[in-house]
C-alpha cells in the first residue's frame, strides 16, 4: 500500500488516519513540524470582501464552518474509497484522481456544485511569482507525489520519494527547494551576490537528464531570481568554470564532471542547504558509488543539509545504500509501495515474438499500427545495434554513448522538436527523459533487468496521457518471464502486423495526406489518371486502392510467420482429431 505524507489543507482527523498509512520504514511526522503547520493554518485568517456588514460576515463564517464540518465527512469518505481503489493494482490513474482528492462542495442553490481540488496550488505554501510561472506552464495543481512531499520537504525533512514514471518526481523535488530558499528564513541565511557558492547540488545519472532538470531550475528558479548551472561530461570545462566563479545558487550535473569541479576547487560545497540523488538507483548501479560518495561526503556539517532521493524504482540495495546519505529521520513518501504493477498503468504493454533478423522489416509497420501518429523510442541492448537500426529505419536517428555529446545534444532536440520521429537509443535514453508526444515505445529485446523495462516503458504515457510499449524476444533465445513476474506487467500478447492491420493504419495515414494536397494539381495530373483508367483493366476503385499503397510506401504486402515475424513464412497451424504421440 503506498504510503501517504499528510498536506497542510487536510484537516487532523484525516491527518492521523494517513499518517497511520505511512510506510513500516518512515518514521511518523515529527510532532513539532506538525505543531508548526496548525500554527500557520491559524494564522491564515480567510480574506472577506471589506464592503459587508458585520452580519453578513457573521453568516459567512457560521456558512464557512458548516463547509468545513461538511468537508471534513467528505474528505473522510473519499479517503475510505481511496483505500479500496488502491489496493487495485491496476489503478495509477484511479489513484492519481482520488490522491487529487477533489471534493464537491454544495454552494448557494442545491444544483450548484463546485469541484475543489484539494491539490490546487492555492492550497500549497507556493509564492505568487512561482505560482504565475506554473500556471503560464499549464500546471494548475500538484501531482499526487508532489502533494505528499511538498510540506515534507519544505518543512525541512530528508525524503526518498517514489511514484511510476511521469508522475512528476521533478517538480515534487524542484518546487519545494525554491520555495524553501527564497522564503523569509533562508533568505537572509543564504549567499547572494557574485561568487557565491550553491545552496543546492542535484546529482543524476546521464547528461540527457541534467539538462532537462537544468532546463526545470532554471525556468522555474529564474523566476524567483535564482541562477542554475548544469555541469556534465563531453563539453568543454571552461564555460562551466566561469560560470561557478560568477556564482550560482543551484548546481545540477552528473557525478563524473561535478566530482572533477570539486577536486579542481572550483565548487564550495560549505553553503549547500540541499542535495538530491534523482534517479538514484541507476547512479549507484551506473557504478558511480564512489563519485557520489566522495561529493556527498564534502559536506561538512550533514545537519544543515537536505537530502532527497527520487526514483520510479528502488530496489532493496539501493535503500540500503541511501540510508549512509540520509538522516535517521527521513520521511518515505512511496506511491508504488508494495502493489504487484510497478510499471506505469497508463501504458498498454505488448509482446510480440520476432527474430532478430526480421526486426527491421517488422518495426516501421509496428511504427505504423501502434504509434498514432506521434513519436517512438526503440531501445537496442548494444551501441553499434542502435547505430545499425537507425540507418535501417527511414527518418531514424541513434543516440548513445558513443556519440559525440554535441551531436548528441542536436538529435536529442531535433526529436523534441519534431524534425524527426523516430529515436533508436540504448538506454542512455531510458532514465527520466520528459519527451512530448512520445506514444510509442519499442523494446528491441527483453532488458537485462526489470528496473531498465520500468524506465524504458515509461518514456511513454507520461503526465496522465496513455502509450503503448512493444516488446519484441525470440521465442528461442530470450524469455520475458522474469521482467513478467517483477514489474507485475500482464503482457498483452500479439503477433506481427499481418496484411489486413497494415492496410488499415497505412490506408488512414494516406487517405489523410491525399487529403491534404491542394485541388490545384487536379486539373494537370487529369490526363494521366484518365490514360490509367483507360489502359488498366482493374475499376477505379482498386487502382484508387493503389495509389493508396504507394503514397502509404507500400509496394506490395508480404505475408509474416506468427511465430518469428520473419517475411514470407507462413505459420501453419495443423489440428487433429484425436492425440498424437511422440516418440518420447
Ligand atoms: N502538477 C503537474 N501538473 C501537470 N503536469 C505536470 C505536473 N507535474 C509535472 N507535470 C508534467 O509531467 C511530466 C512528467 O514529469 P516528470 O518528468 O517529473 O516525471 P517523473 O516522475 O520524474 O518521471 P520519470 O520517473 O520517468 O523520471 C512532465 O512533462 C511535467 O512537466
Amino acid at each position: 500500500m503506498p504510503s501517504i505524507v499528510v498536506s497542510e489543507s487536510q484537516s487532523p482527523e484525516s491527518k492521523k488516519k494517513m499518517k497511520k498509512q505511512l510506510n513500516p520504514e518512515t518514521p511518523e511526522l515529527d510532532d513539532s513540524v506538525e505543531k508548526k503547520t496548525q500554527k500557520e493554518k491559524k494564522s491564515k485568517k480567510t480574506k472577506l470582501p471589506c464592503n459587508l456588514d458585520s452580519n453578513t460576515v457573521k453568516t459567512i463564517k457560521k456558512d464557512e464552518k458548516k463547509k468545513k464540518k461538511k468537508k471534513r465527512k467528505d474528505t473522510e469518505i473519499d479517503e475510505t474509497d481511496n483505500e479500496e481503489e488502491r489496493s487495485d493494482p491496476n489503478s495509477e490513474m484511479g489513484d492519481a484522481m482520488n490522491l487529487n482528492m477533489k471534493k464537491k462542495i454544495k454552494i448557494g442553490n442545491d444544483d450548484e456544485e463546485k469541484v475543489e481540488n484539494q491539490n490546487a496550488l492555492s492550497n500549497f505554501r507556493i509564492s505568487e511569482p512561482l505560482r504565475e510561472v506554473l500556471k503560464v506552464r499549464g500546471i494548475e495543481s500538484l501531482f499526487p507525489i508532489q502533494a505528499m512531499t511538498f510540506d515534507t520537504i519544505l518543512d525541512g525533512a530528508d525524503l526518498i520519494g517514489r511514484a511510476r514514471t511521469g508522475q512528476g518526481k521533478t517538480l515534487a523535488f524542484v518546487l519545494p527547494i525554491l520555495e524553501s530558499l527564497t522564503n523569509v528564513p533562508t533568505v537572509a541565511s543564504r549567499k547572494k551576490g557574485y561568487g557565491r557558492a550553491p545552496s543546492v547540488l542535484v546529482l543524476l545519472p546521464t547528461r540527457e537528464l541534467a539538462t532537462q532538470v537544468f532546463s526545470d531550475f532554471e525556468v522555474y528558479g529564474g523566476a524567483l531570481g535564482l541562477k542554475s548551472c548544469c555541469l556534465y561530461g563531453g563539453s568543454p570545462y571552461q564555460p562551466q568554470q566561469i560560470q561557478l566563479k560568477r556564482g550560482v545558487d543551484i548546481v545540477v550535473g552528473t557525478p563524473g564532471r561535478i566530482k572533477d569541479h570539486i577536486e579542481r576547487g572550483n565548487i564550495d560545497l560549505s553553503s549547500l542547504k540541499f542535495r538530491v540523488l534523482d534517479e538514484a538507483d541507476e547512479m549507484l548501479r551506473m557504478g558511480f558509488v564512489e563519485d557520489v560518495e566522495l561529493i556527498l561526503g564534502k559536506v561538512e556539517d550533514t545537519n544543515k543539509v537536505q537530502t532527497l532521493l527520487f526514483s520510479a524504482t528502488l530496489p532493496d540495495w539501493v535503500k540500503h545504500i541511501s540510508s549512509k546519505f540520509l538522516k535517521k529521520d527521513k520521511k518515505t513518501a512511496d506511491l508504488v509501495g508494495n502493489e504487484k504493477m510497478k510499471a506505469s498503468t497508463n501504458v498498454r504493454h505488448i509482446v510480440l515474438p520476432c527474430s532478430s533478423t526480421a526486426r527491421s522489416q517488422l518495426i516501421p509497420d509496428i511504427i505504423r499500427c501502434y504509434s498514432s501518429g506521434g513519436r517512438t523510442i526503440i531501445f537496442t541492448e548494444t551501441k553499434d545495434s542502435a547505430s545499425t537500426l537507425a540507418g535501417l529505419l527511414p527518418g531514424a536517428r541513434a543516440l548513445h554513448g558513443d556519440i559525440q555529446q554535441a551531436t548528441r545534444e542536436v538529435t536529442l532536440s531535433g526529436f523534441r522538436s519534431g524534425k524527426f520521429s523516430t529515436l533508436v537509443a540504448t538506454n542512455v535514453a531510458a532514465r527520466g527523459l520528459d519527451i512530448d508526444d512520445v506514444q510509442l515505445i519499442i523494446q528491441c529485446e527483453p532488458p537485462r533487468d526489470v528496473e531498465a523495462y520500468i524506465h524504458r516503458s515509461g518514456r511513454t504515457g507520461r503526465a496522465g496521457k496513455t502509450g503503448v510499449a512493444v516488446m519484441l524476444y525470440d521465442p528461442r533465445k530470450s524469455s520475458f518471464s522474469r521482467i513478467e513476474r517483477e514489474s507485475g506487467v500482464k503482457f498483452e500478447h500479439i503477433s506481427a502486423p499481418q496484411p489486413a492491420d497494415i492496410a488499415k493504419a497505412a490506408g488512414a495515414e494516406a487517405a489523410e495526406k491525399i487529403n491534404e494536397i491542394s485541388d490545384s494539381v487536379i486539373p494537370v495530373f487529369m490526363a494521366a489518371a484518365e490514360e490509367l483508367l483507360s489502359t488498366s483493366n482493374l475499376a477505379p476503385k482498386e487502382l484508387l486502392a493503389k495509389a493508396l499503397a504507394k503514397s502509404a510506401g507500400y509496394t506490395e504486402i508480404k505475408s509474416r510467420s506468427l511465430l518469428t515475424s520473419m517475411e514470407n513464412y507462413i505459420t501453419v497451424l495443423l489440428g487433429c482429431g484425436r492425440p498424437i504421440y511422440t516418440p518420447s
